[in-house]
């Protein structure tokens, strides 16, 4: 089977995105896991399917699948590439749709600059998911994590986040941290590990270890979750500007109950084929 597909980037945070509506797409674990490769396959943090929406008033259906083959609810720079492809694509002239997800319904929006705008929803501090969690007003979780105990404030933007502060982003040991926060026995789905550092009022650094795929050059449901964790502390105010090892996100949330707004930039490196 030949699939066509493009390789797009957010931020750095890779993709191979395939249309799932000209083309059939039915793929198996292990040919995600192929696709994501980066010695044998194409290379890539995720893949991203484009589908036929499956209800009225809804333009596509987004699938999200990790670099590990697993298919998860949300991806924040997928989801501003997503947009730049049904569009470029000419699947869509809409510059603004309508996209359902495993969680929910998200809409991003093409600006006039090149930016995508993203109406990633709410955020949530009780996923359902995470059965440890027991209080929406708690939103700090102590987890003990090789031999420290970690203030973590869980927040779902769709998939779920486990977000601390730390002092530095450049010497945290989020290589040795990321791994054991990501498979720790509170989050039997396991979760996506976010390290900010808080800068001013209005910015943070962030580095996100991602379940499914480890270290991403930068992560937009972790750069929203980081954003909302921070503004719920009183440690920052919206808008954020979130700086990620490929550049920067800006993310706006008016608090409980509203949804998060992100803006940042969607790319096309190539188009391609493969044979599967
Ligand atoms: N890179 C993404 C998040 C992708 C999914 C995540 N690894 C998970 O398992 O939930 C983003 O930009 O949000």
């Amino acid at each position: 089977m030949k699939l066509k597909f493009s390789k797009m980037h957010g931020l750095g945070n890779d993709f191979v995105v395939l249309d799932g509506v000209r083309q059939q797409v039915s793929l198996s674990p292990e040919q995600l896991v192929y696709l994501a490769d980066r010695h044998f396959g194409v290379g890539c943090d995720q893949i991203l399917l484009v589908e036929k929406a499956g209800q009225p008033g809804i333009d596509f259906r987004y699938r999200i699948f990790n670099a590990d083959g697993g298919e998860v609810e949300q991806c924040g720079n997928g989801a501003r590439c997503f947009v730049r492809f049904v569009h470029d694509q000419g699947l869509t002239d809409k510059r603004q749709i309508r996209v359902e997800t495993l969680r929910g319904t998200i809409e991003p929006r093409l600006e006039a600059d090149g930016n995508v705008t993203v109406d990633m929803g709410e955020p949530r501090f009780l996923p359902a998911e995470i059965p440890f969690m027991a209080d929406e007003d708690v939103i700090i979780h102590l987890l003990d994590v090789a031999d420290e105990t970690l203030e973590t404030s869980v927040v779902s933007m769709g998939n779920p986040h486990a977000v601390q502060v730390v002092d530095s982003v450049d010497t945290h040991p989020v290589g040795e941290h990321g791994p054991l926060i990501e498979r720790h026995e509170r989050f039997p789905q396991r979760v996506n590990a976010g390290f900010m550092q808080i800068i001013d009022r209005h910015s943070i650094k962030l580095r996100v270890y991602e379940r499914g795929s480890g270290e991403t050059m930068a992560c937009g449901t972790g750069a929203c979750a980081a954003a909302v964790a921070g503004i719920r502390r009183g440690l920052l105010d919206s808008p954020v500007r979130v700086t990620t090892r490929g550049g920067d996100l800006s993310i706006a949330w008016g608090g409980p109950g509203r949804p998060v707004l992100m803006t940042g930039p969607a790319v096309t490196v190539f188009s391609g084929e493969i044979e599967l």
